[in-house]
């Protein structure tokens, strides 16, 4: 039976396409698919470049471009107006790459013009750039005998840039490992990121284009049936349902760990894409019963976003039905609410702080105070005792306390929480710790899978009801975080919570949302310390990179607000003139009291603005609710000395040296999470002084 493979880039033209002629291409796959084993519908060109090259007629005006492997395999390359798709068949060639094994195509003929002038430059200069390289390292690497000689050629890193689009990816891939000074041994290691298996050569046939195809799940994946087409065709809008990195589906079809997992890996690399295929997995495994898997988050926008990338990707209903979504607060209520016959209520801020000030003011302790220590110190280390508060250690919490201020504390705590529940007054964190000590008293294991998403942010009393959650065992727990987006306060260790996934952590390295430019420019936004992951190792972002380019961030400077929110509107509009639908514009600001004024001025112009994650119009919020979202364009405003960092989340230097480090670090990666929300343009600005975050210019 033959079979037919979709391109990632035939499916990202098709959703490019306008309405009429996406019909037409629907029609004619859907025509080819019913014959194509008779090789109907496909027309030889005479001068293609690679003899197994097919158009498909869609149009009279835009053509398929198929590969034929002799009568058993195709796959729909491309789809372009006519005479590109003639130009496209004139120039490119496909092969199997002899030490990867994985599907390439190379642009022959820009090759070859380009050859001539590498020529001269190199004629010029007697130093190569891979002079160091012998031709058996290259050859290893995957550079074949028709990319050798233009290779020896280079003089220098941007020639080699320039023929990005020439070359096969997986050579250029090796090369540009190479040339930022990696050992042909640490370039291999690169380059095997990149495949779902190392084969030994020998094993590679190089007529073999199935299985090629097979080994390049991030290039082309093949169809399975008429429906199979038809949810191929739907996911063209969302190429992440089909096309995932070699690494995203390795760890995300992995068939089982043997233990809670993790996915870590900077901004946009495809965690939660990752998560999203791994319930896609742990649910296939079900046909019936109670739902098995809970896929959560921490908070309500987020969750919402979730349940909807679920329902794109799993497609059958009862398939489903196997997956909870729902974030933990949630989760927490409904427990909570079960064991008490009643639902916890949560006062407003204001009135919560009044009822602490109330019990700390005999002892001269503020309710902020009271507050802070309880979440912070008693709920997150599950103290029960005044004895086991007495002895704990307050790390972050500002100047020591005697013993005697513990007790004075911890009788306040009491005096307040014995208010709260006379009147079923309820924390959020509160909520949690309660619902995870029900969970474990009772024993009752309400999933058989998590899979948490934005992990870096969860308080212990979260991870606590995450753990309780599942019984401990293959498959229990798969998180996903970034411990360079972390923006509260929490510093967890999972292995002091009973969660162990040292061994079982993958990292993503590869951006798919902000382009290079973009990153390298936040990546300085967060500063030298290296942060600290989950697992307690150090995690850094040396390897972070996007293939996606645009042009460089836009930092402005005004003397004063109104100038600076004049100079937003214009930008704004600029935006919209050039087609950026209002709602994929984002625009963060540190403060309520930025966006506010941000978003008054933007209605001066009629420019209709809403929240960050509903809308309508362009979209307005703090730099916190920013947090997993992503737009094509991204102003950050108000980034100045003063409100960047936010004095007031910063502790005192002298008196807690470690919690003004911490809360240094956090308002850093806070405006990191903010700018790496941009997928094509950032503009960042400020009045007055700027923010010390921002790199140099
Ligand atoms: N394999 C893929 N193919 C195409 N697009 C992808 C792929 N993986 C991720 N993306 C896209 O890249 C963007 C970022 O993905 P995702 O939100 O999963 O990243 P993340 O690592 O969770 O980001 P963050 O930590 O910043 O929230 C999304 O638009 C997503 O659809």
């Amino acid at each position: 039976m033959p079979q037919l493979a979709i391109d990632k880039d035939f499916l990202s033209r098709y959703a490019k396409l306008d309405k009429r002629i996406q019909k037409a291409v629907d029609d004619a796959l859907h025509k080819f698919a019913e014959v194509y084993y008779a090789g109907g519908h496909l027309e030889k060109v005479t001068d293609a470049r690679d003899p197994r090259v097919r158009t498909l007629r869609i149009t009279l005006n835009y053509r398929g471009v198929v590969v034929a492997q002799s009568e058993d395999t195709y796959l729909l390359v491309t789809v372009l107006p006519h005479d590109e798709a003639y130009a496209y068949i004139r120039s490119r060639r496909f092969s199997v790459n002899h030490a990867l094994g994985v599907l390439e195509v190379r642009d022959e003929s820009a090759l070859e013009s380009f050859t001539p002038a590498l020529e001269e430059l190199a004629a010029a200069d007697p130093a190569r750039l891979f002079d160091h390289i012998s031709d058996a390292d290259l050859i290893r690497l995957g550079v074949d005998a028709e990319s050798l000689p233009i290779v020896r050629l280079l003089t220098s890193e941007a020639h080699l840039e320039a023929m990005a689009k020439m070359l096969p990816g997986g050579q250029y891939d090796a090369l540009v490992a190479l040339a930022s000074g990696m050992t042909p041994e640490e370039a291999w290691a690169e380059v095997a990121k990149n495949l779902v298996e190392e084969v030994a050569p020998d094993h590679i046939d190089l007529d073999d284009l199935t299985a090629a195809i097979r080994r390049s799940p991030g290039q082309a994946v093949f169809v399975e049936g008429p429906e199979g087409l038809q949810s191929m065709l739907d996911a063209a809008f969302d190429l992440w349902r089909v096309f995932l990195h070699p690494l995203q589906r390795r760890i995300a079809y992995r068939p089982s760990f043997n233990g809670p997992a993790m996915v870590t890996g900077g901004a946009g690399t495809g965690k939660t894409v990752t998560a999203l295929h791994r319930v896609a997995h742990l649910t296939s495994r079900y046909e019936s019963g109670p739902p098995q898997v809970l896929l959560t988050t921490f908070t309500r926008t987020l969750d919402a976003a979730l349940r909807s990338q679920v329902e794109l990707l799993i497609t059958d209903p009862a398939q489903r039905e196997r997956v909870d979504v729902r974030n933990l607060d949630r989760v927490a209520y409904e427990v909570v609410s079960h064991e008490c016959g009643a639902g916890p209520a949560f006062p407003n801020a204001r009135d919560l702080e009044d009822l602490w000030d109330e019990a700390g003011a005999e002892r001269g302790l503020s309710g902020a105070f009271l507050l802070a220590e309880w979440e912070q110190v008693i709920l997150a280390q599950d103290l029960r005792t005044e004895r086991a508060y007495v002895d704990a250690a307050r790390r972050g919490r500002g100047s020591r306390l005697s013993v005697d201020q513990k007790r004075s504390v911890w009788r306040a705590v009491l005096e307040a929480t014995k208010h709260m529940a006379t009147a079923n007054q309820w924390t959020f964190t509160q909520v949690a710790a309660a619902a995870a000590e029900i969970l474990e008293r009772t024993g009752d294991r309400r999933y058989e899978h998590v899979v948490v998403d934005e992990a870096q942010d969860l308080h212990p009393a979260k991870w606590r009801l995450i753990r309780a959650l599942a019984a401990e065992g293959t498959d229990d727990l798969f998180i996903a975080g970034d411990p360079h987006q972390r923006i509260y306060d929490h510093r967890v260790s999972l292995a002091s919570l009973g969660v162990h996934v040292r061994g079982r952590s993958r990292k993503l390295t590869v951006s798919y949302r902000s382009t290079q430019e973009i990153l390298s420019w936040a990546v300085q936004v967060l500063g030298a310390a290296p942060a600290t992951g989950l697992d307690d190792l150090e995690d850094s972002l040396d390897t972070y990179s996007s293939p996606l380019h645009g042009r460089r961030p836009t930092v402005r400077g005004f003397s004063e607000r109104a100038a600076e929110l004049d100079a937003l509107a214009e930008q704004v509009r600029k935006w919209i003139d050039q087609g950026v639908e209002a709602g994929s514009i984002g625009i963060a600001g540190r403060s309520r009291k930025v966006t506010e004024a941000a978003a008054a001025r933007l209605k001066e112009d009629a420019i209709d603005c809403g929240a960050l994650a509903t809308g309508p119009g362009v979209r307005v919020g703090t730099m916190h609710a920013m947090k997993g979202l992503e737009f094509r364009c991204v102003a950050v405003v108000g980034v100045e000395h003063g409100i960047v960092p936010h004095e007031s989340q910063i502790a005192d230097s002298i008196e807690d040296p470690t919690s003004h480090a911490h809360g240094l670090q956090r308002e850093r990666n806070l405006l990191f999470v903010s700018c790496t929300r941009a997928r094509d343009t950032l503009y960042v600005s400020y009045s007055g002084a700027p923010s010390p975050f921002l790199p140099a210019q």
